[in-house]
């Protein structure tokens, strides 16, 4: 859809930002270009739109050479998100999203009827249309972001850095979000960040870039981070790579145990060796009791004890790995897609079948059946 062919670009009187940039992005795929800060990232994607002009070579975006279209035509075809959402502060939030369809000559009721449509889509409300920007929250602001990039229906929306500036509660929520309209849109998205794992988890392919817009490696997220092809980019996916790459890997082998379990109403009595999993009347997991130890004397006001991570069904293994670890009792809960419990996962189960899904990656083969802890290596 997007293909740059040696692209080259020098600011006046710097070093070259983008050195010869030779890239391929896919159709109805996110492509992230990820890499330290000042590597070209955000100038190679600005040359897609003509924000900024390359010095040299070519970029075709649906086999067209966007040198030969005019710039203002160009940027109104494509959605752009930046940083700071970039609104117009003088201007309602349903007038900023109608902006590019208004210049696009839609009549200005099918276009409030389309931003009420898209607003909605990026989970805000009407009301919040008759707001100010300055009168939202910085995700909130983000959404409206979005629905305006989206406004005229492009086939390529174009990102910058759109989630970093908002708090890891409402990026994470952002990051799902676009998870979940692309799954509905398909469209060719390039979206820029220095965040190795918001670039793991929306990429279909990743772009690690290093200084002057060489771009180290171009693969699947899950190839980054299981071979990074050189020292640049085994440092920059990080120590933890390992654990990451875990989100690639399916939870569907590991073992769910039954466990002692009681409904939680204040009083319980602790076991005296065992942890026992307090759940609402709902069949959902509130926290652990722990073993009362020497005594069996039940104790008057039982205390709950916070629980660990979830593991869903469906989860990677990441997600197991995690909900034994972040668990007081060492046993990882597994709930459904209802919240409801449907057992606990053991670490060393979860370390099996992780060890499982490298040997049948080794092999090339499919997984094999869940293996016990003993026959783990
Ligand atoms: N308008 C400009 N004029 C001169 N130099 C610029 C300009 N914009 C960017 N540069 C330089 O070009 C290089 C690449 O910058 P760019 O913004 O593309 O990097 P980046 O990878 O997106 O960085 P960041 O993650 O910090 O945003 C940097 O050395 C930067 O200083």
């Amino acid at each position: 859809m997007i293909d740059f062919r040696n692209v080259a670009k020098n600011y006046q009187g710097g070093p070259a930002a983008v050195e010869n940039l030779n890239l391929g992005i896919d159709a109805g795929k996110i492509t992230v270009f990820v890499g330290p800060s000042g590597c070209g990232k955000t100038t190679s994607l600005r040359m897609i739109n003509r924000m900024v002009e390359p010095t040299s070579g070519t970029i075709t975006v649906g086999g067209r050479d966007v040198g030969t279209i005019p710039a203002p035509a160009l940027r109104r075809s494509m959605g752009y998100v930046m940083q700071s959402a970039g609104l117009l502060p003088h201007r309602t939030v349903i007038d900023n999203v109608t902006t590019v369809l208004r210049l696009n000559r839609v009549p200005r009721a099918t276009a409030r009827a389309r931003a009420n449509e898209l607003l909605d889509t990026v989970g805000l409300s009407a009301a919040m249309g008759r707001r100010y920007p300055n009168q939202l929250s910085g995700g909130q602001q983000q959404r409206v972001g979005v629905a305006r990039a989206l406004a005229a229906d492009p086939p390529v929306l174009l990102m910058d850095e759109p989630f970093s500036a908002v708090d890891p509660v409402v990026r994470a929520e952002l990051q799902q979000e676009l998870i979940r309209l692309q799954r509905d849109l398909a469209k060719t998205i390039v979206f820029v960040t220095h965040d190795i794992d918001e670039a793991t988890l929306l990429g279909d392919k990743v772009a690690v870039f290093a200084t002057g817009g060489r771009v180290a490696q171009y693969a699947a997220p899950e190839e980054i981070l299981r071979a990074p092809v050189d020292d640049f980019v085994a440092a920059f996916v990080g120590r933890d790579r390992g654990f990451r790459h875990l989100s690639f890997s399916p939870g569907t082998s590991v073992p769910i145990h039954q466990v002692p379990s009681q409904v939680w109403d204040g009083t319980n009595s602790a076991s005296a060796s065992t942890w026992t999993l307090m759940l609402d009347d709902g069949n959902r997991p509130l926290g652990w009791l722990a073993p009362a130890g020497g005594s069996a004397t039940p104790l008057a006001s039982a205390l709950l004890v916070p629980g660990g991570s979830l593991f869903h069904t469906g989860d990677p293994l990441r997600n197991a790995l995690d909900a034994a670890l972040s668990s007081p009792s060492g046993l990882g809960v597994a709930v459904d897609d209802a919240g409801q419990l449907t057992g606990v996962v053991k670490g060393e189960e979860v370390l099996a079948a992780i060890e499982a899904a490298r040997t049948a990656r080794a092999h090339g083969s499919r997984l094999p059946r869940a293996a016990t802890p003993e026959g783990g290596h």
